[in-house]
């Protein structure tokens, strides 16, 4: 019943949904109210009123019991005339609430003041899966907005004065909360938020892509919009239930996180290599914005820095039309991009010279190798010695190889959080964000070249070496893995360089 009147009414007001129909049946409802309550006031007993002051003089008081007799029978037909009025008065509100929330998101407004509160690092707060896009057979791209923001600005003077009057609340009709919070995140370069599996109550970390352009990195801070690369995972908890959202559906989000500080440890040296595995290429993508957007980085200056992306794929459908490292074009161009190819070549197209990126493909029986990495870092010619490394097979932590490399840096970088690697090795990969001039290395080397390694744990493993467990938490552990290989073929030139596992 309350729902076909629900429906009924809110059809009503879908029918005529003008906002001067909401003020004018809200200010009935007030009017009606208040008539309602003074007649109700003048009634009551034990009030002092002109009828009662009348009423304590004996002429009156004849009058007043012929008048209470006749006064009874009025009273039938005006108690009905307030019964109608209050039922007219509920209908009056429950059509303006409707007509609320048909034309003014209204609510989004009552639930949000309840629960709207923006992205943070201690709550889930809901959003609303607004896209799915399939990218491969495994993989798909997520786009959310917060539940409780409205979809678009609201520049009404009402929403601009709530927001000057209570400036410390939440309100759920901006999301300029939000907005700062993620252009600190967007700032600082790498970072991830968690989404919970609501079933079994279990939460697991995904990293936004950036945005293409400036107006739509402007576009989707301004209304809470983030991307999610996600692959489903045979018998995993979460992707799998990542997998079957659709449009409309919510899901809870909590951060953001912040990783590795890419801008502070790179300082003032200028070579990023960032190895990918399948969807580690979100965070090599995070990394390229925070290193080379110029406006963005204050580090800049003068510099040109690079950012060089290897990326390992197990399928060619995940990065159609990307060359090898060693240049050759794919075989297979029957589809020559997806969404994530195609956001690579708009960064390309927005950074130039300064990004680069190659795909490997396991399908096609090729791997990222040695050589393709010392190319990417900008090692004119390998060591003798290293060619043993060439036969490194991709995915094996092979115990002839060196897991540990001993620091060799130079002094003055031995005490510095951001460059030194002994210190790295028990780093959480999280670093705090710092106001600028953060490194407390002299001399030399004020920042180091980084070779960043992300994707699944076996990708990791096979190139730096495995993370390691300490006082519940992952560590980065000591370099081991190929890059381990190859700081021993040459440590005089990976000396300038840092490994950071993602
Ligand atoms: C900082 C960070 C950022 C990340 N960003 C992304 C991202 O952008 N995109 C993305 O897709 N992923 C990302 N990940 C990985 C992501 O967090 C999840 O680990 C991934 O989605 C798998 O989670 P799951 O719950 O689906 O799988 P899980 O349930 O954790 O299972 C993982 C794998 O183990 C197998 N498995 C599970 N239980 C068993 C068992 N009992 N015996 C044998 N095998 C088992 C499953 O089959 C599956 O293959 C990120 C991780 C981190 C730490």
């Amino acid at each position: 019943m309350t729902g076909s009147v629900l429906v009924l009414s809110r059809r009503v007001c879908a029918a005529v949904p003008s906002p001067a129909l909401i003020s004018l049946a809200l200010t009935h409802v007030s009017r009606s109210i208040i008539r309602h309550l003074a007649n109700g006031r003048a009634r009551a007993p034990g009030i002092l009123t002109p009828c009662r002051t009348v009423a304590s003089t004996p002429k009156a008081g004849a009058r007043s019991e012929e008048s209470s007799q006749s006064g009874q029978q009025e009273q039938e037909p005006r108690r009905t005339g307030a019964a109608v009025r209050v039922a007219a008065s509920i209908l009056a509100a429950w059509l303006a609430l409707n007509a609320g929330l048909e034309v003014g998101g209204l609510d989004e407004w009552l639930a949000g003041l309840r629960t709207g509160k923006p992205l943070n690092e201690v709550r889930f707060v809901p959003y609303i899966v607004t896209s799915r896009e399939q990218v491969s057979p495994t993989a798909f791209i997520l786009t959310v907005k917060p539940k409780f923001a409205l979809d678009r600005p609201d520049t009404s003077p009402s929403g601009r004065l709530l927001s000057v009057l209570f400036p410390r609340l939440q309100f759920p009709h901006t999301s300029h909360n939000n907005r700062a919070i993620l252009e600190k995140a967007w700032d600082h370069g790498l970072w991830s938020v968690e989404i919970k599996q609501p079933q079994i109550q279990v939460a697991r970390d995904y990293t936004p892509l950036p945005a293409p352009s400036r107006e739509a990195e402007q576009h989707d801070l301004h209304f809470g919009h983030l991307r999610f690369l996600i692959r489903r995972m045979d018998g995993g908890e979460v992707s799998t239930y990542l997998s079957r959202l659709q449009v409309g559906d919510t899901v809870e989000l909590r951060g953001p996180h912040l990783g590795f500080d890419v801008r502070a440890r790179l300082g003032s040296s200028d070579k990023v290599v960032f190895l990918a595995g399948g969807t580690g290429i979100a965070p090599a993508l995070q990394t390229a914005r925070a290193v080379l957007d110029t406006e963005t980085n204050p580090h800049n200056n003068n510099r040109k820095p690079s950012v060089s992306i290897l990326w390992a794929n197990r399928h060619r459908a995940d990065c159609p039309g990307i060359p090898s490292p060693q240049g050759t074009q794919p075989v297979d161009i029957s589809s020559s991009s997806n969404a994530i190819t195609s956001l690579l070549e708009q960064m390309k197209a927005r950074y130039g010279d300064s990004l680069h990126y190659t795909s490997t493909v396991d399908d096609e029986n090729a791997r990222v190798t040695p050589p393709d990495i010392l190319r990417a870092a900008g090692s004119s010619s390998p060591p003798a010695g290293t060619r043993t490394l060439w036969s490194i097979p991709f995915f094996s932590s092979s115990p002839s190889l060196p897991t540990t490399v001993p620091d060799r840096t130079s002094s003055n970088t031995t005490t510095c959080k951001y460059h030194s690697v002994s210190t790295l090795i028990s780093s959480p990969g999280r670093d705090e964000p710092t106001p600028q001039n953060h490194c407390a290395c002299a001399g030399a080397f004020p920042g180091k070249n980084l070779l960043m390694v992300s994707g699944p744990e076996g990708f990791i493993s096979a190139f730096s070496g495995p993370k390691r467990w300490g006082e519940g938490l992952e560590l980065q552990g000591p370099v081991g893995g190929m890059a381990a290989s190859l700081r021993e073929a040459d440590p005089a030139f990976w000396e300038k360089w840092l490994v950071l596992k993602l």
